[in-house]
Formats: structure tokens, sequence, C-alpha cells
């Protein structure tokens, strides 16, 4: 028996192999290695044959290597380095998927010298360290592998295909080419051969800059969004629905629905799929005054719930507009979010007129003039296929839509990178000397190189590999 250490696994010469697919009984199980021992590796366990063309599937029968034992008849793959996943030699055998196939195989490839169990993450980390992925692009990977809903399946698979690295590399050109005007003045300022305005255009090339930086920061928040959930919070006054709601839109009965108002007291949140989205959704505590103290309670931690909300759903009762507690919430919550810029980055509300099934077919709801609304019925479903078009909308807007919009940026180190870039570009203008703006250039371009190559800190990589699984 081998054992391995975590530090012998920075050293890439060593083989390393892993179970793929996932734990448990299962058709076919992937098992793989990566290193320059995968040829003797698949040697060892097919009884010294020939390894099949390269990247073609071949049918093997599995051997034990020391008994000779059989073990299964699977397809193996061999993938000669560096055309592979990790840039080195790799095999992958795709095996029936028992428990004592699979133990048994990972058993024989752990009696094959130079071989030993992979780390997790410790696959992609060999293809980031052979310039197979960007950081980002290993970000967008994992992404990949975590994504829950639609919406983060196309933003992980953008950032896997190295949109957000190739943004990034076409800053670092337009820098390097500032950098150059700058350097050239510097050593041939005075030369009559230099081109007019140098200077000049480097300026113009990082104000450019610094305008399309802007913009990307200004969406920081949404890309993160989109891997963690927007907050999504249904508010309203007491009996207006809003728990019939939460349990329309969640497909689970997660909130107790009664006739009886003040229901609800604590906050109930949970994670949905809404028109391909990730959301956190909140059912609250109806708003209302001089009430018991557990349901007064309930009505301070709804609303401390409504301030952390990106989107807010307000129900109303549709028959019930004219009552004291209907107009409360008009007033108190629905006209002050109406008032503030959405486009500011401000809390999102989208109305809705409750039981309209309540409503008589001639007669209008009310005289009241209210704000833009949808109608719906939780009892009939009527207007839902509206209210999750006009959601799917706002959802965009504060995840961003990775069907159509820039390259979102989805860690914080990203928003921190670009930021750092931002300001070394606003040392660049303050500088009162040329040496110190071409300093200041560098600066900028290094925080770029950071973000999508690491700038080569273990600690960074360590942090965005551990998010992987074994076998990865
Ligand atoms: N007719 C009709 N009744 C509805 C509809 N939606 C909900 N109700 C009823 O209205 C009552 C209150 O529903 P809830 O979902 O508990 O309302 P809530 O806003 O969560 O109430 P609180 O938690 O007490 O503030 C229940 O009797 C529901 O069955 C609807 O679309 N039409
Ligand atoms: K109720
Ligand atoms: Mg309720």
């Amino acid at each position: 028996a081998r054992c391995s250490t975590s530090a012998e696994s920075l050293v890439p010469s060593s083989t390393i192999f892993a179970l793929s697919s996932g734990q448990g009984r299962c058709a076919i199980a992937v098992i793989r290695t990566s290193g320059p021992a995968s040829g003797l590796a698949l040697r060892s366990l097919t009884a010294l044959q020939e390894p099949p063309p390269a990247r073609r599937a071949c049918l093997r029968l599995l051997r034990h290597p020391c008994s000779g034992e059989p073990l299964d008849r699977s397809l193996v793959l061999w993938f000669p380095g560096p055309q592979s996943f990790t840039g080195e030699d790799c095999v992958e055998f795709h095996v029936h998927g028992g428990p004592a196939v699979v133990s048994g195989v990972l058993q024989a490839l752990g009696s094959v010298p130079g071989l030993r169990p992979a780390e997790a993450g410790e696959f992609t980390r060999r293809a980031f360290a052979h310039g197979k992925l960007s950081l980002t692009e290993v970000e967008g990977l994992a992404d990949l592998i975590r994504a829950e809903t639609e919406a983060q399946r196309r933003q992980a698979l953008r950032q896997l295909d190295g949109e957000l690295s190739q943004l990034c590399q076409g800053w670092a050109k337009t820098l390097t080419k500032a950098l150059a005007y700058v350097e050239a003045y510097i050593d041939f300022g005075e030369d009559d051969n230099l081109e007019e305005g140098v200077l000049e255009q480097a300026d113009r090339e990082v104000r450019a800059l610094e305008v399309a930086l802007g913009s990307h920061l200004r969406d920081a928040r949404r890309g993160q969004r989109l891997l963690s959930g927007a907050n999504v919070v249904v508010t309203g006054p007491p009996n207006a629905g809003k728990s019939s709601l939460v349990n329309l839109l969640s497909q689970k009965p997660v909130s107790i629905v009664s006739p009886e108002p003040g229901t609800t007291r604590d906050v109930l949140e949970t994670p949905v799929d809404l028109a391909g989205f990730p959301v956190l959704l909140s059912d609250t505590a109806g708003l209302r005054e001089g009430i018991g103290a557990v349901e007064q309670e309930g009505v301070r931690r709804a609303r401390h719930r409504l301030e952390q909300a990106d989107i807010i759903l307000g129900v109303l009762d549709a028959s019930d507009l004219a009552s004291s507690s209907s107009c409360s919430f008009l007033d108190t919550v629905v006209t002050p979010l109406l008032a503030q810029s959405q486009d500011s980055g401000g809390q999102r509300l989208l109305l809705l007129l409750n039981k309209s099934d309540l409503l008589s077919a001639n007669a209008p709801a009310c005289d009241i003039a209210l704000p833009p609304h949808l109608l719906l019925s939780c009892h009939t479903g009527a207007g839902m296929d509206s209210l999750l078009q006009a959601l799917k909308t706002e959802l965009a807007a504060v995840c961003g839509d990775p069907s159509t919009g820039p390259p979102l940026l989805t860690r914080v180190r990203h928003q921190y990178h670009l930021q750092g870039c931002l300001d070394a570009l606003g040392h660049y203008q303050l500088a009162t000397d040329l040496a110190l703006a071409a300093e200041a250039l560098r600066q900028a371009r290094r925080q770029l190189n950071h973000l999508t190559g690491g700038g080569g800190t273990e600690e960074i990589l360590d942090l965005i590999f551990q998010d992987f699984c074994v076998g990865k």
C-alpha cells in the first residue's frame, strides 16, 4: 500500500487516479488517471496489450496486475498528452458501475508503481498548470458542475468557454499598447522620428478602458446573485394570499395557509428555480399595527427581510382594496418603492392583485387609482403565466441575462481585481511624471493578469480548487 501526502500532490510528475463519476451503484462508472505513468497503468491492467489508438474507445478485459484476477470487461480510452484535459497522458476506464468493480479497479490502479489517489480538484489543477484552462475558465467549470438552473448553466458554460478571460486579455492588450506609447516617449521623447501625439493616444486608450471597466463593475452584483440566488420577498397586508402564492411558486406546501389573518409569523424561506433563475423566496408576516406581541415580532422580521430583497412581490386582496390595511400598504410600502429609481440598483417591485376570482366580471375592482399591477388568482391559477413572465424580466435585470448580456462577474475576486485595475488607471491620470505613469499602467495590467491567471499565489489557487470534488 502506498500513501500520499498533500506535499506530494504539488509535484506534477506523479500520476493520479480517481473515480470521476458519482458515488453509488450505477450502470457505468468512469475512472481516470493523469500523469506520466498512465500508459504503464493501462498496460498493467490490460495484460500488457498495446494501448488502443489515441482518443478511440476500445473494449478490453481488465485484470488485477498482481493476481491476474479478471475485474471487468470495459471501454478504455487513451489520451496521450498534451492533447488531453490535463495536458498530461491520461487514461479513462468506463467500467460497469457495481461497487465491487469500481473498488477492484481502483485497488488495481493503486498497486501500479507511481500511481496515487487524486485529491479534490487535482485533475483541473493540472489542466490549469499546463495552460489548458485560465483561472476564470476553471471557475466556470466549477459553476457548471454545480449549476442547478438553466441561467446558471448558461452563465457557467460561457465562462468555461473563456468569454471573461478573453475580455480581460483584450483589456490587458490595450494596456500593453498604452504602455508602449508611454515608454516610447520616455526613450525617444526628444527624437524627431517619434510619431506625434503618442501620449495623447495612450490617454485615449486609458480613458476608453476606464469606461468599459466602470460599466462592468456597476453590474458586479448581478453575477454573484446568479450564483447564490436572488432574494425575492413576498409581502402585503394580512390574508392577501402571500403564503398561497409562495406555495404555488415553490410547488411545495412551505407555509401554512388559513382564513385567519396573522397566520404567518416567522420568515419562511425556500430555494426555488423561477423561470430558470435561482431564487431564495421568502414568505413573511402580513403587515399591520396594533396587534399582540408575537405577531408584532413577526411584522418586525418581515420589515427587516424586506430591506434585503432584490425583488419584492407586493400582494393585495383584489376584493379588499379599500380596507385600511390595503391602503396603508399602498401608502407606506408601494409608493415609497416606486418613488426610488430602479435603474440605480434599487429594489424592484411587482404589485399583484390576488383573488381575482372573487371579482365579478362586470363590476370594476374599485375606484382607487392603482400603480401598474398584475391580476392573479392563487385559487384558479389565472394570471400565473404573466406573473412568471414578469418575474423573468425582473430576474434578468437583477441577475444579469446569461443568454445575451456581457460576461458576468461571478466572484468577489473578479470585482476586486477589476477595481484594482481601475484604481491604478486613476493613478495613471494623476501621475506627475512619466515613470510613475508607466508604473501605474503596469500595475493595472498585473491586476488583469491576476484575474485570469491567479498571479501565482498558492492560497488563491487552493481556494478555487477546493470547490471541486475528487475526480475532477
Ligand atoms: N378566493 C380566493 N381565496 C384565496 C386566494 N388566495 C388565497 N386565498 C385564501 O385567502 C386566505 C388567506 O390566504 P393566505 O395564503 O394564508 O394569506 P396570507 O397573506 O399568507 O395570510 P397571513 O399569513 O395571515 O398574513 C386563505 O383562506 C386562502 O385560501 C385566491 O386567489 N382566491
Ligand atoms: K392567513
Ligand atoms: Mg401567510
